[in-house]
């Protein structure tokens, strides 16, 4: 087979880095393509953007996952081990162990942990009586029910600690010089915690409920029959932690959308159902939070005229195919109205990946993601008044997770519950 790959290319991650979500689709767009090939991180990577693309990228034919993220995210948001580096019947069998942990009676209980939160946290907060960095009370409402719901024993004078911990693992892994630093080594704290936690659970030595996450992860058997060893199930544990605490990032996102466009209060608040889910489809659908997914080739082939070699790595851009404007009319504009009378495909529409999740790589975590949010509007519009203090709500888009340049504040009046 042909390999027509540019003998020199030179290195983008600068220039990745500064505009992480609309590096890959602006170019696509530019070229009129949906695949480029180019340098990032010093190492030959194919770029690819669009429904098209999105469909190639989830062949699991073509593609694995083994190694294919970049080793400063596998050391800090991921962890080492993990599902996210498995593929074939190893993949599988992991994977069902987040279904089961993600849908059903789980997520139930993760939703009552999560309300019972939000009434302690509310009651503080009209105590306190100040202005609310709401990233910070999100995160820490997030901690604490993910915390109680895996069924960590904890004390109430833990929740800055783990809040911190956890946070660290998503806000600053792609930070520069010390919040990358400062991921690494939550992330080492954090795996020790659990690790020494799985093996008291193994060695009945603590007394964890039966039906908590953390005893399932514990006792889940892998594709060979055994447990996973301490420390991958610990990353497995974190790997459920970590992202219902960045669920806060969409919880700012929300309160966000909701000040920019305040025509929706009204029928939010009176409890329009239809409406409050595609607010929160558009939400996932307009804002950054994701921006790309890693896998490598597994075998030698041709696509659109672009070779793609064995073992080369190649980058799906989510942002820039949530706005391909060939699948949404108007993409920059945010009109919850157009998930009203378009069904997303498995393909256009994938802020936390594509395909299915059960047999791919689809985040398994969609479901608690939205019921989250539906929550959090609820309690919003329904059992706070608040008012949003910041000015200036402009997003800074160089910022992963990407949130408004300010620090977006609230102050909560009143509370009925
Ligand atoms: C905060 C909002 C979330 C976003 C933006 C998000 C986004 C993503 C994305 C983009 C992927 C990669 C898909 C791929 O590789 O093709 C992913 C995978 C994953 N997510 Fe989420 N996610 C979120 C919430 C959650 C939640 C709440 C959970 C669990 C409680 C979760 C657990 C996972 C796991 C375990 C994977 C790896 C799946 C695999 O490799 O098979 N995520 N997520």
């Amino acid at each position: 087979m042909p390999d027509q790959s540019k003998p020199f290319l030179s290195d983008h991650t600068v220039a990745f880095l500064s505009d992480p979500y609309r590096f890959i689709g602006e170019r696509c767009r530019a070229e009129a393509c949906d695949v480029f090939e180019t340098r990032l991180l010093f190492k030959r990577t194919l770029c690819l953007s669009g429904p098209e693309a999105a469909a190639l990228f989830y062949d699991l034919n073509r593609f694995q996952r083994q190694d294919a993220a970049p080793e400063p995210v596998r050391a800090t948001l991921f962890g080492k081990g993990g599902v996210q580096g498995l593929d074939d019947a190893a993949h599988r069998q992991r994977k069902a162990l987040f279904m089961g942990l993600t849908h059903g009676d789980a997520l139930q209980g993760l939703l009552a942990h999560a309300a019972d939160a939000w009434r302690e946290c509310a009651d503080e907060w009209l105590v306190l009586g100040e202005e609310l960095v709401f990233y910070d009370a999100m995160r820490t409402l997030l901690t604490r029910a993910a915390c109680r719901w895996a069924g960590l024993p904890q004390t109430e004078g833990d929740w800055p600690e783990r809040t911190r911990q956890l946070s660290a693992l998503f806000d600053e892994a792609a930070a520069p010089g010390l919040g990358h630093v400062r991921a690494r080594m939550a992330r080492g704290e954090a795996e020790t915690w659990l690790a020494d936690l799985i093996e008291d659970a193994r060695a009945g030595r603590t007394d964890l409920p039966e039906d908590c996450a953390t005893w399932a992860v514990a006792w889940h058997r892998d594709a060979d029959d055994a447990l996973m060893p301490p420390r991958i199930a610990a990353v497995e544990l974190l790997n459920l932690l970590r992202p219902t605490v960045a669920v806060s990032v969409y919880l700012v996102l929300l309160v966000h959308a909701l000040a920019l466009h305040p025509q929706y209060r009204a029928p939010l608040a009176a409890g329009d159902s239809v409406l409050a889910d595609a607010f929160i489809q558009e939400v996932r659908r307009w804002y950054p939070f994701f921006p790309a997914v890693a896998a490598r080739v597994r075998h030698d082939f041709l696509w659109q005229g672009q070779f793609f070699r064995e073992g080369r790595r190649v980058m799906l851009d989510l942002y820039g195919t949530n706005h391909d404007p060939c699948s949404w009319a108007d993409p920059e504009a945010f009109l919850p109205e157009r998930f009203l009378s378009q069904t997303p495909t498995p393909f256009n529409f994938i802020p936390q990946g594509g395909a299915e999740a059960a047999g791919n790589h689809r985040c398994p975590g969609e479901a608690i993601t939205v019921a989250l949010m539906h929550q959090a509007m609820q309690m919003l519009l329904q059992h706070l008044e608040y008012e949003v203090t910041t000015q200036n709500l402009a997003l800074d888009y160089s910022r992963l997770p990407a949130l408004p340049r300010e620090p977006l504040c609230i102050r909560v009046n009143t509370v009925r519950f």
